[in-house]
């Protein structure tokens, strides 16, 4: 793909800005990374985390790059570039990349999901509905892009905003009719989808995570609540009003305001009449409907994903007879027993404090008088340090046995890590605990502990099919290890 044109033709997009050199040359690309600059780019340098990339303009320009977006004008400007200087060049390239890949979110009804927990799960079981229902459908996640059917590996949970104009430019060409996305705190913190043209936003809930980044849970929620700020009023937004900042997430937008709810009244409201381990039976807006999906925290992500086939006006019944054979994303809650094994496995992706209570609490309230809770559980290297505590103190209070280990250590040292979660246990909790740093060791341990009927809960990885240590990425499938040890035991 080659998509070529003028600056003057993608300059339209309302946000000021002064220009030393042509609009008439034409480009063939944008790129915030220089290392990435090829003939005819426009290079966008960024103020980011670590780096500012407006150190990188000069060897963008040695690249090919020919036309430069930047916040500051450099102190050697080239006479054949072409130099864009504005206020937020982040933004402006968000906007940029959408004119430049002609506007590719107006070409179907997009739908963006944030909260700390269940975005993946929401916007995977819209994906799959929406599919069923007969649509070509785009889905942006954490686990996996796919553009109808056709699956594309995902690095980060919300691309930046060149890849994802890109992403959302093919899923056009290939006809998408509706397309639904995970919004992560970062994404909106760093403009990734700014000028995306959104039908609607969910939020799920909010809860401790990424403060390594926010610095502050007042910060981490305004970084969620500006993506509903930033809606159209013609969009809708569907918060959980049974999360303490669920009004405050729609409270300045201009946006129709809807909720969904399993306590208050509420336009999509859900009550658990039975919930095991086969699945859920709920009453939605007063229909029955039996789930596969597992636990409370699944009653709210389905009342949320049954609101938002409401809001694009889909019919009630065919949507919750659909509903009703849907399983979860991938690693969450993931049960795997063997066939002939006794013993359940449960992995899932939960690495915050609210997910490891909320999946121990629906163990909790599944299992069996003699059943004892064996959780395996460790915690990312380089991300939010005061989760770990909280964490391993959740895990103890609510298994019987509990072993610490790494989940993706990266520069850490895991056992630094281990014993940045262990003042989390309560002192009469800690000879129930065991640390085996090697996690391919600690979940073989955590199965052989197992007796006939136990539980052993996975946690933190779901999905990843790699460990990452020291910036490399190491093959490694929690379920893959639970799959062979269940099979040696058969
Ligand atoms: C903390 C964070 O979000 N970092 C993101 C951020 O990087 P950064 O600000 O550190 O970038 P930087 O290294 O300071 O560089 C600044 C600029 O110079 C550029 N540069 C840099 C070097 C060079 O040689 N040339 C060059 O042009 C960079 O491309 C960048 O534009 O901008 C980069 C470009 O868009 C992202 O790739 C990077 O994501 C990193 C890889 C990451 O791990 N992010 C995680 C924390 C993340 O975003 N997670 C969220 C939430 C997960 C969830 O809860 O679901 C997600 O959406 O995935
Ligand atoms: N509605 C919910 N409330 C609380 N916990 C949830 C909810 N839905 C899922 N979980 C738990 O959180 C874990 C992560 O769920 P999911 O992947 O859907 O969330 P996410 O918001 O996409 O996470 P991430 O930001 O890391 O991509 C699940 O494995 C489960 O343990
Ligand atoms: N999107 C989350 C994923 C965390 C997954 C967990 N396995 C870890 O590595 O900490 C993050 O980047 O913080
Ligand atoms: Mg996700």
């Amino acid at each position: 793909m080659n998509i070529l044109k003028t600056l003057n033709e993608i300059l339209t997009v309302g946000l000021p800005f002064e220009i030393k050199g042509s609009d008439e040359i034409e480009i063939s690309g944008i790129t915030l990374d220089s290392r990435k600059a090829v003939d005819g780019f426009l290079f966008a340098a960024i103020q980011g985390f670590t780096l500012d990339g407006h150190q990188f303009i000069e060897k963008a320009i040695e690249s090919g790059a020919v036309a430069v977006l930047c916040e500051k004008w450099p102190d050697r400007i080239d006479e054949k570039v072409t130099y864009i200087k504005v206020e937020d060049s982040s933004e402006m390239t968000g906007r940029l990349a959408s004119a430049y890949y002609d506007y590719p979110s107006n070409g179907f009804e997009l739908v963006g999901i944030t909260g700390t927990n269940g975005k993946t799960t929401v916007a995977t079981i819209l994906y799959r509905l929406f599919t069923k229902l007969g649509y070509k459908v785009g889905l942006v996640s954490t686990v996996e892009n796919i553009i109808a059917g056709k699956t594309i590996p995902a690095q980060l949970t919300t691309p930046d905003s060149v890849a994802l104009n890109e992403l959302m430019w093919k899923m056009n060409e290939e006809g998408c009719e509706y397309v639904f996305m995970e919004v992560s705190s970062h994404a909106v913190d760093q403009n990734r989808i700014a000028g995306l043209n959104f039908r609607g936003g969910v939020f799920t809930n909010i809860s401790h995570d990424h403060l390594d980044y926010h610095k502050t849970f007042k910060a981490y929620i305004s970084a969620k609540k500006k993506f509903f700020d930033e809606l159209k009023p013609e969009a809708f937004a569907l918060t959980n009003s049974d999360d303490r900042n669920g009004e405050v997430m729609i409270q300045n937008t201009k946006a129709n305001k809807r909720r969904y709810s399993l306590r208050k009244i509420a336009d999509y409201k859900s009550k658990i009449m039975e919930s095991s381990v086969e699945g859920l039976q709920l009453e939605m807006n007063n229909i029955d409907v039996h789930l596969k999906l597992v636990g409370q925290f699944n009653a709210y992500n389905a009342t949320a994903v049954f609101g938002v086939a409401m809001e694009l006006d889909q019919d009630r019944f065919k949507v919750l007879q659909i509903l009703s054979s849907l399983q979860s994303a991938e690693g969450r809650f993931d049960l795997i027993k063997g066939e002939k094994a006794d013993v359940f496995a449960i992995v899932d992706y939960a690495h915050t404090p609210d997910a490891l209570e909320k999946v121990l609490d629906t163990i909790q309230k599944l299992k069996g008088a003699t059943t004892q809770i064996i959780t395996v559980v460790g915690c990312g290297g380089n991300r939010d340090k005061s989760k770990r505590p909280k964490m391993a103190k959740i895990a103890s209070e609510k298994s019987d046995r509990l072993i610490l280990t790494s989940d993706n250590p990266r520069n850490e040292d895991p056992e630094d890590i281990i014993d940045d979660m262990v003042p989390g246990i309560p002192q009469h909790k800690t000879q129930k605990m065991i640390r085996i740093s090697e996690r391919r060791s600690a979940i073989i341990a955590g199965l052989s502990m197992a007796q006939a009927g136990d539980i052993v809960l996975i946690a933190g990885k779901g999905h990843e099919k790699y460990q990452e240590i020291k910036g490399e990425r190491f093959p490694f499938d929690d379920k893959e290890i639970v799959r062979e040890f269940l099979g040696q035991k058969r």
